[in-house]
Formats: structure tokens, C-alpha cells, sequence
């Protein structure tokens, strides 16, 4: 079945029942090492998360790990270009779940997103990229413990898809031909509008199935977290483009007041509860007055619009909702996608799972990550309904590889994501307690260490990953 790689001799296959793992005491875990820095990092990883099982479990629980290979570490093995073998697409649609370091994509020409093409390969659709704040850790930032955020990207559409053309090549030239002179004046909104003969081009499909099961799931993740932590921010540029990112919102809208209707509330909704709340005859001219900034400069066809959806609300979500019981539900709002980045650092605390599309949602979880210390604090997980592969925010970093240097928490994080999705939480627990505390005293690599205040002596990448285990007791 395998071509050059053999699975561990002893262990059991995780299956997958109603989207959620089932996981034996001895599951076979596939791991990648990744490119660049991933041959520093993968060893603090298997380290850390083998000995928090053994602490957590004894000999009742362990991992088999299972070596599987894409990037440079393929080619050497499988022969000149062969990134991403078939031996490893079998080895985890075969077992489950499984971890990677991260792996090199070329700017410009050159392969194509190893990392993407494993997300769209295994369905991986939810990108989860939660950025928290251990203290101690330095930050930027005056407040970092104030963030406490779960990126949730869309993570198999959008230009992610990689269907582009470059520019003068004989498809990129027919299709602007094509868009210029037959598709652009059959559409009067468009204008005289026309593309540059010498333009790439890209293709942006954002699907309302793609959009809605992103979101589902992060409403499900929601409905978990304490009540102060329960909103949902759908994150668009639906401003301007407005059938793909502006399709986003109103599908997340769609999705969450039909699927989940009893337990959320949206933003609007919420005004319009409160003004009634406030002033019980208040009319529903009035209460969209409040709702809608300019309203009675707006055409009459619009004003009629927003009084109609002042009724509807409350003639539909009055009685589940009003009276302040709108207060324990789920609140879903939206954030243009400029706007998110300013927000996350003036407002922190304002926001809690924010949903977005593929290419914000890769922006947005770096800065997060920086806000609470950088990109070796930011773990990842891409999640399917019978897949998952756990995954760094961060790259490669290839001017540190093979230097003993690198943080590795976001792997070892990713690993603590990967540890509660199998439901083994005491060995995820360990590892936040021996992180948080090996940072506490000051116990850090590089990136924290030039940001501490008194001045700390940078531990190695491995050392770190002794001082977290140390840090288990
Ligand atoms: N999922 C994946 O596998 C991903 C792969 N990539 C790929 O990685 C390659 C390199 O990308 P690049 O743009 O340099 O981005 P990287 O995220 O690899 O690194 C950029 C910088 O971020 C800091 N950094 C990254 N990881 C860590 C860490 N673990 N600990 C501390 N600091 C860290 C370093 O900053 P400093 O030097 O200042 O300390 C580093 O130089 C590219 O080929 C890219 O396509 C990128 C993102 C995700
Ligand atoms: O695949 C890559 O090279 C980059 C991907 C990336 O930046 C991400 O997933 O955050
Ligand atoms: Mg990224």
C-alpha cells in the first residue's frame, strides 16, 4: 500500500463519527517534519507532546507517531519534484488526524502551496487559529492579555484556489478579451470599465456552501466558550467586493438566523430589541431612525425597507429575544476587514471568534498572533468533518533553520489543539501549564527574549521545550 514509507508496528487507526474523532489509547499519528526551521522544531514538539502523555496517562495513552514526508524532505526521498507523495495523501486520509512543521512555497513562479494543497486536498475547510496571551510573555502592546481571539478562516476557497494566469500568457490575454469586449457591456453596472491587455489574472470564487459551513462551525465553537466570550464577527471587504466578500456576510447571516435561530442574536437585531426595550411605543419608523445613520436622507424605497425589517424582527424574535433575553444569546456582527485590524488593538476585548475568508483570515491571524508575542506564539488546526491536520500560523523562517533557536510553542500549541480535539485534555492542560510557567520565569527563546524587560539569557529551541516539560509538576 505504501510505496517507501511503513506505519508504526503497533497503534490503531482515529475514525470518524458525525464529524468528530474517535480515538483508541494508542492512536498512529502521521506527522511532516516541515522545511526551514521545521527540523528544529519537530523534535521539541514530539518531545513535549510524548512526555505530557506519559505524565498525563502513564503507560495507558501514547502516541505512534508515523513519519510521513512533503517539501525538501520528500524530494530527497521520492526523487526531484515529488513535494507532496502519495504515500502521505494515503497516510492520513488512512489515519485521521495528523501534524505538520511548515513547508516552503516560492514566490512568483515554482510550485504552488504545499500547505494549501493539503487544506483543498482533505477538505480541511476550517482554518482555527486561536491567539491568547500567557503572562509574561512581552508584547508590543499595552494590554495584550485583553485579546483572546479564535481566527476562523475559510480555508478551500477564495484566491486560495490558485487559479490565476499570468500576464501576456494566451489564456490571461483571450480571457480579458473576452471580459472586455462581451462580458463588461453586457453588465451596465460595470460602465465603460476595461482591463489592462497586459494585467494577471486572478479568479476569487467565494461559494455560498463554502461560506456557510465556515461559519456553522464557528458557531458550534461558540456555543462551547463561556457566555461573556459568545460572538461571532463576520470579517469581509463586502464594501467593495460585493458578490464574493459581501456574499460572505449575508450567507453567515442567512446561516446563523436560520440554523441557530433560538441561540443568537445579530448586532442589528440587538438595537432594535433595545430601542423597543427602552420605549415600549416607540414606532417602527422611529426605532429604524436609530438603527440606520442618515435615514431620512435615504429614498424613500430604502427607509420603507428598514421599518419593514424593524417589524419583522420584532414581530418575529420579540418574544424569544426582548426583554434583555437577546443578552444570553450569541451575538453575530460584522467588521469591515480594515477595520478588524485597527479593532483587535484599540478594542480587544470586543471581540471573540471572528469568521472570515481565506485571504483575511491569513493577514488577520498573523497580527493577532503578534499582539499576544509574535508568530511563535500562534498554533493553528485545519479541520474537516473527517480530517484534521494540526498546523503553526507561522512559515518556514528559513534564516533561522537548523540553528537550535526558533520558538517552537506554535507547533507545541498546535500539538495542545490537536491533544483537545482527540479529547486527551489533561496532557493538553500539562503543556499550557508548563509553557505558561516557563515563560513566566522568564524561560524563553529569541523572539520573547529581545522583548523582555529586565533583559533574560535566550534559551535554545530544545531547551525550551526541556523547560516546558519541567514546568509540568
Ligand atoms: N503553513 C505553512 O507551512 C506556512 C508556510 N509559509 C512559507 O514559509 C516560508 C517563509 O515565509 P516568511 O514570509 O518568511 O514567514 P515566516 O512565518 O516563516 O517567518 C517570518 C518571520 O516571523 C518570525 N517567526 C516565524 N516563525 C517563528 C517562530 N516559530 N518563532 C519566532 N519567530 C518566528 C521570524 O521573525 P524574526 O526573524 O524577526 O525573528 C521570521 O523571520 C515561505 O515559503 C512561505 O510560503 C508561510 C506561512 C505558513
Ligand atoms: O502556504 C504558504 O506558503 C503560506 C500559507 C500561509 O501563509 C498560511 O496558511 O497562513
Ligand atoms: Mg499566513
Amino acid at each position: 500500500m505504501y510505496e517507501k514509507i511503513n506505519p508504526p508496528t503497533t497503534g490503531e487507526k482515529i475514525t470518524f463519527k458525525n464529524g468528530e474523532p474517535i480515538v483508541p489509547n494508542n492512536p498512529i499519528i502521521p506527522f511532516i517534519r516541515g522545511d526551514g526551521t521545521g527540523i528544529d522544531i519537530w523534535p521539541a514538539t514530539e518531545k513535549v507532546l510524548d512526555a505530557a502523555v506519559k505524565t498525563a496517562y502513564k503507560d495507558e495513552r501514547k502516541i505512534s507517531w508515523f513519519k510521513v514526508y512533503a517539501g525538501d524532505e520528500a524530494c530527497d526521498l521520492y526523487g526531484t519534484y515529488q513535494y507532496l507523495p502519495q504515500d502521505t495523501l494515503t497516510a492520513i486520509a488512512e489515519y485521521g488526524i495528523a501534524i505538520k512543521g511548515p513547508l516552503t512555497t516560492p514566490v512568483g513562479g515554482g510550485i504552488r502551496s504545499l500547505n494549501v494543497a493539503l487544506r483543498q486536498i482533505f477538505n480541511l475547510y476550517a482554518c482555527v487559529r486561536p491567539c491568547r496571551y500567557y503572562p509574561g510573555t512581552p508584547s508590543p502592546h499595552k494590554s495584550p492579555e485583553k485579546l483572546n481571539v479564535i481566527v476562523y478562516r475559510e480555508n478551500t476557497e477564495d484566491i486560495y484556489v490558485g487559479i490565476e494566469w499570468k500576464a501576456g500568457s494566451e489564456i490571461a490575454t483571450k480571457l480579458i478579451k473576452f471580459l472586455n469586449e462581451e462580458l463588461i457591456p453586457a453588465t451596465p453596472e460595470h460602465g465603460k470599465k476595461q482591463i489592462p491587455l497586459d494585467a494577471g489574472i486572478g479568479i476569487k470564487p467565494i461559494s455560498k456552501t463554502g461560506s456557510q459551513r465556515l461559519v456553522r462551525r464557528a458557531m458550534k465553537h461558540a456555543l462551547t466558550l463561556p457566555k461573556a466570550k459568545q460572538m461571532v464577527t463576520l470579517v469581509h471587504k463586502g464594501n467593495i467586493m460585493k458578490y464574493t466578500e459581501g456574499a460572505f456576510r449575508d450567507w453567515g447571516y442567512e446561516l446563523v438566523t436560520s440554523e441557530f435561530r433560538d441561540e443568537c442574536v445579530t448586532e442589528r437585531e440587538s438595537w432594535i430589541l433595545e430601542n423597543k426595550e427602552k420605549n415600549s411605543q416607540i414606532s417602527a419608523e422611529e426605532n429604524a431612525r436609530k438603527i440606520e445613520p442618515g435615514f431620512d436622507s435615504l429614498t424613500e424605497e430604502r427607509k420603507a425597507q428598514i421599518v419593514k425589517e424593524v417589524e419583522t424582527v420584532l414581530n418575529t424574535i420579540w418574544t424569544s429575544h426582548g426583554e434583555g433575553k437577546w443578552q444570553d444569546k450569541i451575538m453575530v456582527n460584522d467588521r469591515i476587514a480594515d477595520s478588524i485590524f485597527q479593532q483587535i488593538q484599540t478594542r480587544p476585548d470586543e471581540y471573540s471568534i471572528l469568521a472570515t475568508m481565506n485571504l483575511n483570515g491569513d493577514y488577520l491571524s498573523d497580527a493577532a498572533a503578534a499582539i499576544v508575542g509574535g508568530l511563535g506564539m500562534g498554533p493553528g488546526a485545519n479541520i474537516g468533518d473527517v480530517c484534521a491536520v494540526f498546523e503553526a500560523t507561522h512559515g518556514t523562517a528559513p534564516k533561522h533553520a537548523g540553528l537550535d533557536k526558533i520558538n517552537p510553542g506554535s507547533v507545541i500549541l498546535s500539538g495542545v489543539m490537536m491533544l483537545e480535539y482527540m479529547g486527551w485534555q489533561e496532557a493538553a492542560d500539562l503543556i499550557k501549564k508548563g509553557l505558561g510557567d516557563a515563560i513566566a520565569q522568564g524561560k524563553v527563546t529569541y523572539d520573547l527574549a529581545r522583548m523582555m524587560e529586565p533583559p533574560v539569557k535566550e534559551l535554545k529551541c530544545s531547551e525550551f521545550a526541556d523547560a516546558i516539560i519541567e514546568n509540568f509538576q
